[in-house]
């Protein structure tokens, strides 16, 4: 495989406040290639949004990179390379509303963006914004570029606002629950969108959302992540068919056809623990209907599934541990494919 676009690396972001230092991403590690939807997908509370602001260099204080790498296109960005990538990855977030400035235009706003990114002002600036709002789907383009953020319903809000995120033509895009806020029907006309835009852009896309549903619409490969570590990855496919970590497995029965936007994954007990310690043990024990002594005594580490082919790993107890050989992993042990040693 090619060299990957973005590379995450044992990544760890920590807050340090008064009361406590949680370990927000405690060594997340994945990849995005050229062209390709990634996600990341976990319960509120385990990290998302974070890796997202490390991505774009926007972790603000107390939060701090401490360590880890990013790298895009092979420049660390944890070096401070951030300014020098800046047009290169844009976010989309969940709330449009947040995202654009009430007293500005929708133009306005994209032509800003166009100035800035790619020299661009005057008539070919609007020219090129009123482009964007068509490639978004955005009817009557030419008159819509001269109206303000609350002229437009809020699928178009998202729209507008993707298509700001596209003036400075990136190569990566973050989207970190760009449908959440918007009712269903709303949301499948996004990723729709989101999915043509990628296919004629080559453009590569790290998807985030707490929603199965979402995921599997919309994704290629998956990251899942709790309480700030990603315990299984996988191809969408490979996931949803035989998923081998129990906390994906929860997530996946938590879809009861499309969960509700404001609804976070109901069928799970309990919460995402705030990580104010590095790992002593499985995080996820507490809550885990196959946890067995050990998980609660030793944190487990991250290995392959199967061959490099595969793209599969998941966190695995016996890793952790130096005097067991082979795979018989503490949270995969119940599944037989995954004792063996062997292939998937
Ligand atoms: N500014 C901050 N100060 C202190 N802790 C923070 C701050 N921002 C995030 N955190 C902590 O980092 C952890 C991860 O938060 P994050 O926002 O990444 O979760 P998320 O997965 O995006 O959740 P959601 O689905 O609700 O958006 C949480 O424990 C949160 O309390
Ligand atoms: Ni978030």
């Amino acid at each position: 495989m090619t060299d990957p676009l973005l590379s995450v690396d044992d990544l760890h972001v920590v807050f340090h406040t008064e009361r406590e230092t949680i370990h927000a991403v405690d060594g997340v590690s994945f990849d995005v290639h050229a062209g390709e939807t990634v996600g990341l997908v976990g319960e509120s509370g385990s990290g998302k949004s974070v890796t997202a602001r490390a991505i774009l260099g926007l972790v603000d204080g107390p939060g701090r990179i401490e360590a880890g790498r990013i790298d895009f296109r092979g420049d660390d960005l944890t070096d401070d390379n951030w300014d020098r990538h800046r047009g290169d990855i844009s976010i989309v977030f969940q709330d449009p509303g947040s995202a654009l400035n009430p007293v500005y235009t929708v133009g306005n706003q994209i032509t800003e963006a166009l100035r800035i990114h790619q020299g661009l002002r005057g008539r070919a600036a609007t020219e090129r914004a009123v482009d964007l709002l068509e490639a978004v789907g955005i009817p009557d383009a030419a008159r819509r570029v001269n109206e303000y953020p609350h002229q437009l319903s809020g699928g178009q809000q998202q729209r507008a606002v993707i298509a700001t995120a596209l003036a400075c033509d990136p190569d990566l895009l973050v989207c970190d629950e760009p449908t959440t806020a918007l009712d269903v029907t709303i949301q499948a006309q996004i990723l729709d969108l989101l999915q043509d835009l990628q296919d004629e852009q080559d453009l590569a896309v790290l998807f985030i959302t707490h929603d199965m549903g979402v995921i599997e619409d919309a994704t290629d490969r998956v990251n899942v992540i709790y309480a700030g570590e990603i315990v299984e990855r996988a191809p969408t496919r490979t996931l949803f068919d035989d998923p081998a970590h129990p906390y994906t497995r929860a997530l996946l029965q938590s879809i009861p056809g499309r969960t509700p936007p404001d609804q976070r994954l109901p069928a799970i007990d309990g919460e995402v623990p705030t990580p104010t310690a590095p790992a002593q043990s499985c995080r996820f024990a507490p809550r885990c209907p196959d946890a067995f002594p050990d998980c609660h005594a030793v944190a487990p580490a991250h290995v392959a599934l199967g061959d490099a082919a595969a793209e599969r790993s998941a966190t695995d107890r016996s890793a952790a541990d130096s005097s067991s050989a082979g795979r018989s992993a503490a949270c995969l042990l119940h599944d037989p494919d995954y004792t063996d040693g062997g292939d998937t």
